[in-house]
């Protein structure tokens, strides 16, 4: 149970505006995403492929007792009172959690709740509670997938949820329970139905059916909570969506549009070294203002669910990391400056990882780390989370005749342009050849490192994800705490 008082009402949308259901007082949310928990990824976690695989390997190398043993001592010492007290020092005021389906339900048992699934969950969202933190669920993962990346836990890039009726009718079952359990809690600020979908049938029309279907399940159990919906293709398209959402006819009034404003800047594969030119603080202004110019037209609520740049490491980028930071920092920046001009509410990715984008990262001195090195090393090498980096030569030198291969064979140039588009056909072989199946090649090994260790030794290892155990982003964790004014709940 939570120590702190209950807000005294819910929140909700008004227009444009989240607020507090009983005063109309505006409320701004300000935080970031708990990635790599309750759904788990290569680059925030260290291993490779995705969540079932590496549990499938664990599994096999320590047995199921074990194994499980570590997940759940790794999702225990994941999020504790000392993050939640951290994230309220940087005057942070929200939470959005990343929930994979499989940690409800298994693809061998659906519809039936795993044993005690909830705990987790109840206890992260009661400790941010205590601090006056509100938390958005956000399904991640759906079963099959819902876009061809890796974070829909699928080891697939085709999304195969929108090919399936059953695996849609699994994800309503799973908001259903969700919303009859959480109904009554005030801290919980809404529910981001399904994070990043990537619908390819033409009109969007079943990314539409599913928000029509899965709208009307919840509000059939819960009235109050808003729901938060990502656009199409990565929450970047929100064009398809039916002009009767506008006035509540559709969807009600209490939804907010998600959109995920990840800068170019942020990223090794900028165009050039961003240097806060006047162009390209506008191609940056440009490409936000172009996601939601959607909602905009029609004076519909805009939540900004994902964004933030990834940093170097000094490991794997070399002396000049810490100058390629500073000018990510500037992004991270000048993206706080636009959004708070527009009271635009926000949730940065990511809270806590292993180095690469989070607020908050394991030290390399943990046993974790430690032991995983050599490995994750390699992986970087190898170009396996490919995500926010640049091929190396030896990489480039591997795959490029693959992606030249196709490009000069396929006849017909309009049919490189194969959905999401935002891949390209380069994309699309980085995607499917490193990120799977590289990758895949590589799962066994991550579980290998923890071969024949005792329970005590495991505890160590989930330990070292324990907030006491980590090292601070300050150069990131300043600029949020600059652009936060101390927050009102
Ligand atoms: O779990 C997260 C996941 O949600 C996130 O997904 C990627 C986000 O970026 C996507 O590409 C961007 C689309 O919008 C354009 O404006 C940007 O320039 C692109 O970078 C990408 O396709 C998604 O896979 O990634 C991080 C995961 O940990």
């Amino acid at each position: 149970m939570s120590n702190q008082a209950p807000p005294t009402s819910f929140l909700a949308v008004r227009g444009t505006k989240i607020v507090h259901e009983d005063s109309g007082a505006e409320i701004i949310l300000r935080g970031a995403g708990l990635g790599g928990w309750l759904c788990m990824e290569n680059f925030i976690s260290g291993f490779s492929g995705c969540e079932f695989q590496a549990r499938e390997a664990l599994e096999e190398v320590l047995g199921e007792e074990k194994a499980e043993f570590f997940f759940d001592k790794f999702l225990t010492y994941f999020f504790t009172a000392s993050d939640a007290k951290f994230f309220k020092s940087l005057s942070l005021n929200c939470i959005r959690i990343a929930l994979n389906y499989r940690h409800f339900e298994s693809d061998s048992a659906p519809r039936t709740l795993r044993f005690n699934c909830f705990a987790h969950l109840d206890r992260v969202v009661a400790l941010c509670a205590e601090q006056g933190i509100y938390t958005i669920l956000d399904m991640h993962t759906a079963p099959g997938g819902q876009s061809g990346g890796w974070h829909c836990d699928s080891a697939l890039h085709l999304a195969n949820f929108w090919r399936h009726k059953d695996f849609q009718d699994r994800f309503v079952w799973l908001w259903t329970i969700l919303a009859e359990r959480y109904k009554d809690n005030a801290w919980i600020a809404g529910y981001n139905l399904l994070n990043e979908p990537a619908d390819p049938h033409p009109g969007h029309a079943s990314l539409i059916a599913l928000y029509d279907r899965t709208i009307a399940a919840v509000r059939a159990v819960d009235s109050r909570h808003t729901l938060y919906l990502d656009g199409n293709t990565f929450a970047t398209d929100f064009t398809k969506f039916p002009e009767n959402v506008r006035g509540g006819e559709r969807w009600g009034e209490n939804v907010a549009y998600s959109i995920h404003d990840y800068s170019v800047y942020g990223f090794a594969s900028a165009p050039e070294p961003y240097a806060r030119t006047p162009e390209q603080m506008e191609r940056q202004k440009n490409t936000y203002l172009r996601k939601r110019k959607w909602m905009d037209e029609r004076g519909l609520c805009v939540w900004n669910g994902e964004w933030g740049p990834v940093y170097a490491r000094k490991a794997f980028d070399g002396d000049g990391f810490e100058e390629t930071n500073e000018r990510r920092y500037n992004v991270l920046d000048d993206q706080l400056a636009m959004y708070g001009k527009d009271g635009l509410s926000w949730s940065i990715w990511l809270y806590k990882d292993i180095g690469f984008q989070g607020m908050v990262h394991v030290s390399p001195t943990t046993p974790y780390l430690a032991r995983l090195q050599d490995f994750l090393a390699r992986k970087h090498r190898l170009g396996i989370d490919a995500w926010g980096t640049s091929p190396t030569p030896e990489v480039a030198a591997a795959f490029d005749p693959i992606m030249n291969l196709i490009k000069t064979n396929v006849s017909n140039p309009e049919h490189l342009k194969l959905y999401p588009q935002i891949w390209r056909y380069d994309g699309r072989v980085t995607r499917v050849a490193r990120t799977m199946l590289v990758a895949e090649f590589m799962v066994k090994e991550w579980a290998d490192h923890f071969k024949g260790m005792s329970e005590e030794e495991l505890d160590e290892m989930a330990k070292s994800f324990l907030f006491e155990n980590c090292l601070l982003r300050e150069g990131l964790n300043e600029k949020l705490r600059s652009h936060a004014p101390k927050v009102e709940n």
